[in-house]
C-alpha cells in the first residue's frame, strides 16, 4: 500500500485504537426477526472504535451476516439504533452508507466489464463526482494497476476478491465491512489480503471483519467479538482474552504406558492419553500457583518415569469452541 492512499484518501487518519478510542459505529439495543418469525438477533449493543480491526466470530447461523446487513442498510431492522460516524442508518441512510464499503463474499459484477469501469461504476453509486486520480491510486495500492483492461472473467481468483476490495473502496469509505474475506483462498493469497488489510487499517479505515478462520482473527484483530444464536456474547481485546481466557496444557510423555491413572495422582486434573503413553495436565498459567511442582513430585513419587515433557498455550480457536460450546 502506498502513501498516497493515506494522504488522500484518508486525511484524518487515527492513531492506534486505545480504549478512549470514539466509536465510529454504534449498535443499540439492535433486534431483527425475519418475516418468518425467526429471531435473528436478540438485542445487541456492540460499539466499534475508530481505527480498529474488530473480528466477528460466531459458528453458521449465529447471526454475523444479518447484523452486517442491517449495519450496511441491506436489511432492515426489527428495532434498535445503528450510528455510522454519527448518522442514523435508517433516517440518514445515505449520509451513513456513504461511510460505508461492504466487501461480500462473492463478485456479482457484470464478467465481461473492465476492472477500471467496474471500480469507477461502483463510485458513481455512491453520487461521489468521478475521480480517476483515486480510482488510479485505489488499483495501485491493490496492485491491480496492470489489470485494469482486463475484463473481470479473465481474473483468477485472487484478483477478483481485490476487486471487491476496490469496488467497496471506490467512494473513499471509512468503515469497511469485510465478510468472509479469505474463504477458500490459498495460505498465500490470504496472507497477501491480510497486509492489504492492516495496510488500510494504517491508511485510517476501521475495518469489521467475518471470519471462520479463526487463525485470521488471532492473526489481524485488535478486538474480537463473538456472537451465538442471535446475541453478543463476548467483546474483548483480543491479547486480554487470550490471556484470560488462555489455559496451558503440559504433556507428560512416558518411558512405560499406564492402564489407568493411579490413585496417587487423583487429586489432579490429569487425563491419561496416547494408549496410557501422555499424561496431560491442564492449568491456568495466570495463577501463582500453578501446581506443576507438585505434580511432578507426585509423578515422580508413583514411581512414573517421565522420557519427555512439553507445554502448549491454548490457542484462540479452544477459547472460542469453548464459549460456544458453554453455550449450547
Ligand atoms: N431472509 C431470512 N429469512 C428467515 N430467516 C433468515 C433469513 N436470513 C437469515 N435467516 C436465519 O437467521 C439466522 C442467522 O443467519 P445469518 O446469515 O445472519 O448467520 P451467519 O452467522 O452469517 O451464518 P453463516 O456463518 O452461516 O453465514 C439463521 O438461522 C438463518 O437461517
Amino acid at each position: 500500500m502506498n502513501d498516497s492512499l493515506t494522504a488522500t484518501q484518508h486525511s484524518r487518519a487515527t492513531t492506534a485504537p486505545s480504549d478512549v478510542a470514539p466509536a465510529i459505529v454504534s449498535v443499540r439495543n439492535l433486534t431483527k426477526t425475519y418475516a418468518s418469525g425467526y429471531q435473528a438477533l436478540k438485542p445487541i449493543d456492540l460499539e466499534i472504535r475508530r481505527g480498529e480491526i474488530f473480528a466477528l466470530l460466531g459458528p453458521n447461523g449465529a447471526g454475523k451476516t444479518t447484523l452486517i446487513s442491517i449495519i450496511c442498510g441491506l436489511v432492515n431492522p426489527s428495532g434498535g439504533t445503528v450510528l455510522a460516524d454519527g448518522h442514523d442508518i435508517v433516517r440518514d441512510y445515505r449520509a451513513a452508507r456513504e461511510r460505508i464499503g461492504l466487501v461480500p463474499q462473492e463478485l456479482t459484477s457484470d464478467a465481461f466489464e473492465s476492472v477500471w469501469n467496474t471500480v469507477s461504476f461502483s463510485r458513481g453509486l455512491f453520487g461521489k463526482p468521478a475521480d480517476p486520480a483515486h480510482v488510479e491510486r485505489v488499483l495501485k495500492d491493490l496492485a491491480l494497476w496492470d489489470k485494469r483492461d482486463n475484463k473481470l472473467i479473465t481474473l483468477s481468483g485472487g484478483m477478483k476478491r481485490r476487486v471487491l476490495i476496490a469496488k467497496a473502496l471506490s467512494h473513499e469509505p471509512q468503515i469497511l465491512f469485510l465478510d468472509e474475506p479469505t474463504a477458500g483462498v490459498d495460505v498465500e493469497l490470504r496472507r497477501d489480503m491480510w497486509n492489504v488489510v492492516r495496510g488500510l487499517r494504517e491508511a485510517g479505515v476501521t475495518i469489521i471483519l467475518t471470519t471462520h478462520y479463526i487463525e485470521e482473527a488471532e492473526e489481524m484483530a485488535d478486538r474480537i467479538g463473538v456472537i451465538n444464536k442471535g446475541e453478543i456474547i463476548l467483546v474483548r481485546d483480543k491479547r486480554e482474552l487470550m490471556r484470560q481466557l488462555g489455559r496451558k496444557q503440559m504433556t507428560l510423555q512416558l518411558q512405560q504406558p499406564l492402564a489407568a491413572l493411579p490413585p496417587a495422582l487423583a487429586g489432579y486434573p490429569l487425563e491419561l492419553a496416547d494408549d496410557g503413553f501422555e499424561l496431560v495436565y491442564s492449568y491456568d498459567s495466570q495463577q501463582q500457583q500453578t501446581g506443576i511442582t507438585g505434580l511432578l513430585d507426585a509423578v515422580s513419587a508413583a514411581g512414573i518415569e517421565i522420557k519427555d515433557l512439553h507445554t502448549r498455550q491454548s490457542s484462540l480457536e479452544d477459547i472460542f469452541v469453548n464459549l460456544v460450546k458453554e453455550r449450547q
